[in-house]
């Protein structure tokens, strides 16, 4: 695996490779998640290209930029027992030469739960990632579904920036209790650690529940069995159309729904989602 700092070098560098290329944009703390990304990719595509780049402009909130888990000679290592080809590691300055003003607009996407909760969030992902593309012109890239918005977000940014790729969502990833994966779980105390489980037990015990009584009840319900421990506090919890993001009042025969949820557990947040069939 060859590890690049420069963007252009990389640019170059893909350059010299025929075939499909296929890329993995990542914050870096890697773990399974992540690595299931790198493994499909590996799998469908001639070149796997990774980035680790903690991108200051999607973070809201500084405290959480600062102590954002950095582990990059760790995550190297991982990339190339997982059979990357090539790392971009960029600084700040080679990403955005220049301060990054674009404002984007796409509709309900970003305005809702994430997007409600974190101002400026997904502008500054769709900032970053618009930069990746334009420096990795890859074929197919792939975000992981625990970041179920995200991906919502960036479709859409493809089809307004008409970027000739195609958009791979990969399935969540959980620990053997049911937790998420997410790098922010290292940051976790033993305490809130043991507690975090509940939050998927609670979203299945929804789901099995769904359609014995009303969205509004469901969500009670969930958000009460949460919120009963005192670790936890649940910042949203929205049932929504899976495509529009629109919140539902009813359950739905004709169009996929997703249950997404965001939970404080200590200083940590910690989001997850559910399909709802
Ligand atoms: N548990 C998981 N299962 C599948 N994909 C995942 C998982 N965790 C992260 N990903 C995906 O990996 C890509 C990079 O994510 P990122 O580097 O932000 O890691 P993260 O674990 O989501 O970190 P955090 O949520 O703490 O920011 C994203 O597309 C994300 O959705
Ligand atoms: C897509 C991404 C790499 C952009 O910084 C980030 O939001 C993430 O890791 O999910
Ligand atoms: N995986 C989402 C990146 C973030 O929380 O900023």
């Amino acid at each position: 695996m060859k590890v690049f700092t420069r963007n252009a070098a990389l640019s170059d560098e893909l350059k010299r490779h025929p075939g499909t290329c296929g890329f993995v944009p990542t914050m870096g703390a890697l773990h399974n998640g992540h690595l299931s990304l790198v493994e499909q990719c590996r799998r469908e595509c001639d070149t796997v290209v990774v980035s680790i780049f903690v991108n200051p402009t999607q973070f809201n909130d500084p405290n959480d930029l600062k102590n954002y888990p950095r582990t990059v000679e760790a995550d190297l290592a991982l990339l190339e027992k997982a059979g990357a080809d090539f790392a971009l590691t960029p600084s700040v300055e080679d990403i955005y030469p220049e301060k990054d003003t674009r404002v984007f607009d796409f509709g309900l996407l970003d305005k809702v739960m994430e997007g409600a909760h974190r101002p400026g969030h997904f502008n500054g992902v769709a900032q970053v990632v618009s930069r990746l593309f334009d420096i990795v012109r890859c074929d197919k890239a792939y975000f992981g579904e625990k970041d179920f918005q995200q991906i919502a977000v960036i479709r859409e940014l493809v089809r307004q920036c008409d970027y000739p790729l195609q958009i791979v969502a990969c399935p969540i990833v959980r620990d053997t209790d049911g937790l998420a994966l997410s790098s922010r779980n290292a940051l976790l105390t033993p305490a809130h650690r043991a507690a975090a489980p509940l939050i998927y037990k609670a979203l299945k015990e929804g789901v099995e529940s769904a359609r014995s009584m009303s969205v509004d009840e469901m969500k009670r319900r969930v958000v009460e069995r949460i919120d009963a421990d005192p670790l936890l506090q649940v910042e949203y919890f929205e049932v929504v159309n899976a495509d529009t993001l629109e919140g539902i009042d009813r359950w739905s025969d004709t169009f996929p729904m997703r249950g997404c949820i965001a939970v404080q557990a200590g200083n940590v947040r910690l989001i997850d989602n559910i399909a709802i069939l």
